[in-house]
């Protein structure tokens, strides 16, 4: 991945190549307007969280209808990835897609890997609690976790922060939230990215515990196939698009 160097005191050790975390890469502000524009009325309630897409879910051939994404949740944040060159590799050199997770203390997200319909790159951006992002390395047999297997590295999410997962990360390693409601036992040997973490102090205050609340959490992706039939509805000349 092509960064401005940017990135490059932000990577975290010993994860295959690469992941990059970045505390505080939003504001306080930017935090509760992003909190505030969420709508309310979009959400899809799954077992163990609830989820909603913008600017909508893919086809069953993983294709996306070419849409804008919402204006709050291209600026602030793609502004500054273009800042920090990111997707300027992939195909539409920017995300065109955004998944919104809401976990509520002791709900989580199955060991997965988010697959082939994106460019291998998603930018992960953090809001309300901070909870661990469970590593592991994929069991290329059966392209999935061994069952009952313990993650091989953890990631604490800040609230407010980005997490970059591209290259190797993303193609060889699975990822999942464990549910619990107290992320425990986190320390400097424990979590891969506590060097870079904005705030491990009260971490250390509190005995190498978070307490989560609710976290929601905004990724974004490129989609490789985008149609453009919405476009063609609306008139454009022939051979323009596509
Ligand atoms: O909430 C997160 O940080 C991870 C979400 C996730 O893995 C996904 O939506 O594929
Ligand atoms: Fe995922």
């Amino acid at each position: 991945m092509t960064t401005n160097n940017a990135l490059d005191g932000s990577k975290i050790p010993d994860i295959p190549s690469s992941m990059f975390y970045v505390p505080d890469f939003i504001n306080h502000k930017e935090e509760a307007d992003l909190l505030k524009a969420i709508p309310s009325n979009r959400w899809i309630q799954l077992q163990h969280r609830r989820l909603q897409t913008h600017p909508s879910s893919l086809s069953k051939s993983n294709t996306l209808l070419g849409a804008p994404l919402p204006p709050w949740l291209i600026d602030p944040i793609i502004s500054k990835f273009k800042s920090f060159g990111l997707f300027s590799d992939s195909p539409h050199h920017a995300p065109n897609h955004v998944l919104i997770n809401e976990y509520n203390p002791n709900e989580g997200i199955m060991p997965h890997e988010d697959g082939a319909a994106y460019y291998p790159i998603v930018a992960t951006v953090s809001l309300s609690s901070a909870l661990c992002l469970d590593i592991y390395e994929k069991n290329h047999d059966e392209d999935q976790a061994p069952v009952g297997s313990s993650p091989k590295w953890r990631v604490l999410q800040e609230p407010r922060s980005l997490l970059v997962t591209c290259g190797s990360a993303y193609t060889d390693t699975l990822h999942g939230i464990s549910e619990v409601e107290i992320d425990e036992n986190l320390g400097p040997d424990t979590v891969a990215n506590w060097g870079l973490l904005g705030d491990s102090e009260t971490l250390v205050g509190s005995g190498g515990k978070n307490v989560r609340t609710t976290r929601i959490s905004l990724t974004y992706r490129d989609v490789l196939k985008v149609s453009k039939i919405g476009a063609r509805i609306l008139g454009r000349p022939r051979g323009q698009v596509i």
